[in-house]
């Protein structure tokens, strides 16, 4: 019953054009759509707000047809200008509180946990799902909390109801542990936007996943 409910997030490609080796962002997720991920989560760290508003919107346009589900990390407003299925926002983000006023119920609103007490307030405050933060340690992203591990992820599933995705030093090798250790999806930088070929990787790793 979990997973059919919670397939769209399965597979979370999170983008970083940093990694993409000059290839457009369009390019890459068009790529690893075809691969078989799910879910895209739009992630821009240092462009300006017409840039991100730009990219959201080209994959919104690409992502719409297929029917798969375009979440926007951090921007609350990005997300409302494009009509985005969801945002994705950390402890040091806008309060879910804020965000569920100006983005309304159907809007899904995913938080980042890096501790069980995270997880249980994200639940308790009315996320949608949550981003396990990080599972493994990883250098895509150097800013955070200490890697909470398969344990943590089996902890948290103990805890709370609604869907985990882990997120951190996730690749082929160990999607299927994440998944085995309770969470109903993984998302995924490196091991995609890096690839040569965006699409084998998401092949594989979604393979993995069963
Ligand atoms: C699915 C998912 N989980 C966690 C994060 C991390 O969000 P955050 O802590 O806000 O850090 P940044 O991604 O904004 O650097 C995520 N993006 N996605
Ligand atoms: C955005 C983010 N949030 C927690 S870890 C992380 C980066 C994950 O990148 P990778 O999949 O390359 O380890
Ligand atoms: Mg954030």
């Amino acid at each position: 019953m979990r997973e059919s409910v919670n397939s769209w997030l399965l597979l979370n490609l999170v983008t970083d054009r940093s990694l993409s080796q000059g290839r457009s962002l369009v390019e890459v997720v068009a790529e690893a759509v075809a691969g078989g991920v799910t879910c895209v989560q739009l992630r821009e760290k240092t462009c300006s707000t017409r840039q991100f508003l730009d990219e959201a919107l080209a994959l919104k346009a690409l992502l719409q047809p297929l029917r798969v589900s375009l979440i926007i990390n951090d921007r609350v407003d990005i997300a409302m200008a494009v009509g985005a299925d969801g945002v994705h926002l950390g402890q040091s983000d806008m309060p879910i509180s804020h965000a569920r006023h100006l983005l309304g119920p159907d809007c899904l609103i995913g938080i980042s946990a890096e501790s069980v007490q995270d997880a249980l307030a994200a639940e308790q405050q009315g996320a949608d799902y949550i981003g396990i933060s990080p599972v493994f340690s990883t250098p895509t992203k150097t800013d955070t909390a200490p890697a909470l591990g398969l344990n943590g992820i089996r902890q948290i599933r103990e805890l709370v109801r609604i869907p985990l995705v882990g997120i951190g030093g996730i690749n082929l090798t160990n999607a299927r542990q994440v998944i085995a250790a309770g969470a109903d999806g993984v998302a995924v930088v490196s091991a995609i936007m890096a690839a040569e070929s965006p699409r084998q990787a998401a092949e594989v790793i979604r393979r993995e996943l069963g």
